[in-house]
């Protein structure tokens, strides 16, 4: 076992959110890699203290800081699960301490990935809408399934999560569409119907549909539905723990320590 001081350090962004807590009790109980830092937005209350007694435990001599430079500069690993623009900057300054950029966060615009592309020229990125093994060998999947098929199949994908979540359709369900996409020969953009309400008219064939349910404590449910005459095809994941997201996360930090600059995806580190 290596000597902790050895081990890569990793600075957990948003550490007060769902995923920042569950990545901060995970990397505790690491044998491969370190905290060295937790960075919140301004203004918030968790800023100054320190984070374990933050989070309603021991101190653990991590302080909160929301300086993130400061932070990323002693780190070999970011790890962010926050918002597009708040990752956007973070890229940036990830980049500037050469530091391995984990990105989970979703709902990124087209403008705001072409930043994480131009940080990518100076540092490792690793982003992926879910970092679970479970929804990246589905996306595996869903694209072999959509390779067989003709548009005589139709695709929808359907998603429900928590109350809070603020983008549609999730992250998970747009690599799922994509890989779909992939499978089919054509680009998602063009055959994507999202949101359907009123008078809609019949399906057109060979889009790919998406319909988002938002409930309760729901941590994460995606169907992938193929639906042909008089049969269908349902492949399905069920996230009933944040921990198969920070794991994924974490094997990424440790993975990308030994990448050259570039934006990669679960499916690099997976080996998928
Ligand atoms: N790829 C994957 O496997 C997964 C991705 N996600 C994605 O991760 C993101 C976060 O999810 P979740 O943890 O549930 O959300 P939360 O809202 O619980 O956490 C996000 C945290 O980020 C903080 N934050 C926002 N902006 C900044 C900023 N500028 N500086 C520092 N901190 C900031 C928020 O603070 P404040 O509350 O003050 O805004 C909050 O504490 C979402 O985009 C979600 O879709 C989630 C799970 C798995
Ligand atoms: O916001 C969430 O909670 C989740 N977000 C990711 C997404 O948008 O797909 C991954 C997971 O489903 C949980």
């Amino acid at each position: 076992m290596q000597p902790e001081q050895d081990l890569p350090g990793v600075v957990v962004t948003g550490v007060s959110g769902r995923m920042g807590q569950m990545l901060v009790k995970l990397i505790g109980a690491s044998e491969k890699l370190r905290l060295v830092g937790a960075v919140e937005r301004e203004g918030t209350p968790w800023i100054g203290r320190d984070l374990g007694e933050a989070m309603g435990g021991a101190a653990n001599g991590v302080r909160v800081t929301d300086d993130p430079l400061e932070a990323f500069a002693k780190a070999q690993a970011v790890i962010d699960f926050t918002a597009p623009a708040a990752t956007v900057e973070f890229a940036a300054l990830a980049a500037q301490a050469r530091a391995v950029h984990v990105i989970g966060t979703t709902g990124f615009e087209a403008g705001q990935l072409a930043k994480l592309t131009a940080a990518s020229r100076h540092a490792v990125i690793v982003r992926a809408g879910n970092m679970s093994l479970g929804v990246n060998l589905l996306t595996r999947l869903t694209r072999k399934v959509a390779e067989a098929l003709d548009a005589d199949w139709d695709i929808e994908i359907v998603e429900a999560h928590h109350r809070m979540k603020v983008d549609a359709p999730s992250g998970t369900a747009l690599m799922l569409g994509q890989a779909a996409a992939e499978g089919r020969g054509v680009a998602l953009e063009g055959h994507r119907d999202s949101g359907r309400d009123g008078l809609t008219g019949a399906r057109k064939r060979g889009d790919i549909g998406f319909a988002a349910i938002r409930g309760g404590d729901i941590v994460g449910e995606h169907d992938v539905i193929f639906a042909g005459e008089g049969e269908r095809i349902i492949l399905r994941h069920v996230a009933t723990d944040r921990a198969i997201f920070a794991r994924g996360a974490l094997r990424a930090a440790l993975w990308g320590q030994d990448q050259k600059p570039g934006e990669y995806d679960m499916m690099d580190v997976l080996g998928l």
